[in-house]
């Protein structure tokens, strides 16, 4: 006899994925918000494949994301980056973590909207740059004023990052803490919980 009690409540990333269905986990916001930190823990806990669109394009194009922006500009990067979503919004469902400037483009948002559940990470400034500031590796960062150009970004894109289907406060607690906030806000805007 075994005094051990099984404990067959569904978990809460079971419950968010279950209430996810077919759909896409798609994470927004600015560089150093956490979505590839975040949207890799997500992934774990709803037992979904992730995938980070710039490690994609890099993939794909063999190009770093400087050299991409370097050698074509921001146009054709943009133009890849719409590509390649499309494609990953198609074979889903996954976790698909963005790059920063992915949901401010139009026919991108307008992708991610049909295809998935929109995630915004948004963080303060301070957050962002203490993040962002020990590499030197995002092309949008190298001006004479970095920090600054951050919060011009951050200006000219939250009002847009707003439309995504769920905000969650991207601050300085534990990765766990992110995730189970975000995986609670899937169940509650993704409403009925099917395995509950
Ligand atoms: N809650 C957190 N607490 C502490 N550090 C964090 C947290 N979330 C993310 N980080 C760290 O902040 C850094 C930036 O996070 P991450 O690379 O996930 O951001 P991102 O949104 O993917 O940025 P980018 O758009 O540039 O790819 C990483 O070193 C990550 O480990
Ligand atoms: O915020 C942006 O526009 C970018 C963020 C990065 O993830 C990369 O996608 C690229 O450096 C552009
Ligand atoms: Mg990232």
């Amino acid at each position: 006899m075994t005094d051990t009690i099984l404990n067959l409540e569904p978990s809460l990333g079971e419950r968010a994925r279950s209430a996810l269905g077919r759909r896409n986990l798609v994470l927004v916001g600015l560089m150093g918000a956490g979505k590839s930190a975040i949207g890799r823990l997500v992934a774990q806990h709803l037992g979904l494949p992730f995938i980070d669109t710039d490690t994609e394009i890099e993939r794909v194009s063999r190009m770093s994301i400087a050299e991409l922006f370097a050698a074509y500009g921001e146009e054709e990067f943009r133009a890849l980056e719409t590509r390649v979503i499309k494609r990953l919004l198609r074979s889903g469902p996954r976790v698909i973590s963005t790059g920063g400037g992915a949901f401010i483009n139009d026919r991108t948002r307008a992708q991610i909207q049909r295809g998935g559940v929109s995630v915004w990470l948004k963080a303060d400034l301070d957050v962002l740059w203490e993040r962002v500031n020990k590499r030197d590796h995002r092309p949008l960062l190298k001006t004479e004023n970095p920090k600054q150009t951050l919060k011009d970004l951050m200006d000219r894109r939250y009002p847009i990052y707003e439309e995504a289907d769920i905000t969650v406060l991207s601050r300085d607690v534990r990765k766990d803490v992110i995730t189970g906030e975000v995986l609670s806000a899937i169940l509650e805007h993704c409403g009925k919980d099917k395995s509950a």
